[in-house]
């Protein structure tokens, strides 16, 4: 089955055009590197998947249906560009980041409950990060903060995971450790993940498809596939 199909899509800001005609197909299970120059699109590609944009023509679908159905039913984990904490007075907690993102779940004005504390505690434990439920995000190293964003994205149980650059401003030590626990992930859950990354790939066992994007087209570089 496919998890994201981008179909002809054209987009433009203005009269900039962006992408001309882009397509791709990534499979469920694929682990998919998204590469490409600066400022050639790659987080616009990704805005275009999660519908917070729309294409000027072609669409873009995910595990089979429209794409704005699927991101609104919660089946999209994303972790955006630069979503660490600089600012090490930032009042949250590690728990209470991881939380937030179960707030359709939970409610608007309601407390978590036991299950939602759980869920909570297992995506900190996936990401190796439980010991620092407690802790101020603002106070852990750049590459633990990354870690938190991806049990926030993970927490609620999603088919998808896309990533914007997430090693960016992380040493090589925590990116090796980040990519390690993505490709577990993949292998264990049959998480589908489409990485935007400027990162080494070699270092980073488990994706088996990278593309390229390059004057409004994505190129497809290698393709070992995942049975699906
Ligand atoms: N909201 C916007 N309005 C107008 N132009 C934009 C907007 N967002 C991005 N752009 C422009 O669109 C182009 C593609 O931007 P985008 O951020 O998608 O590229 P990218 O490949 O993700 O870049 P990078 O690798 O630097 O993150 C760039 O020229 C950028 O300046």
């Amino acid at each position: 089955m496919q998890a994201i199909e981008i179909q002809n899509v054209d987009f433009a800001y203005g009269k900039e055009l962006i992408l001309r005609g882009a397509s791709a197909s990534i499979r469920k299970g694929d682990f998919v590197a998204l590469t490409g120059e600066n400022g050639t699109g790659k987080s616009t590609l990704l805005k275009l998947i999660l519908a917070e944009l729309k294409p000027l023509h072609g669409k873009v679908r995910l595990l089979g249906e429209e794409n704005e159905k699927i991101v609104r039913s919660g089946k999209i984990g994303y972790v955006a560009q630069n979503g660490t904490y600089g600012n090490q007075n930032f009042p949250a907690t590690v728990e209470e980041i991881v939380t937030a993102n179960l707030y359709k779940q939970i409610g608007r004005f309601r407390f978590p409950n036991k299950s939602h504390k759980l869920q909570v505690y297992e995506a900190l434990e996936k990401l190796k990060m439980s010991e620092f439920a407690k802790s101020m995000i603002g106070e852990l190293s750049g590459g633990q903060q990354q870690r938190v964003m991806l049990a926030r994205a993970l927490v609620i149980k999603p088919e998808l995971l896309l990533l914007d650059e997430p090693t960016t401003g992380i040493d090589m030590k925590s990116i090796k450790q980040l990519y390690q626990i993505l490709s577990e992930l993949h292998e264990s859950e049959r998480l589908t993940i489409l990485m935007v990354t400027h990162g080494s790939l070699e270092e980073c066992a488990g994706i088996n498809k990278i593309l390229r994007l390059e004057d409004g087209k994505i190129e497809e570089l290698l393709r070992n596939g995942v049975e699906a």
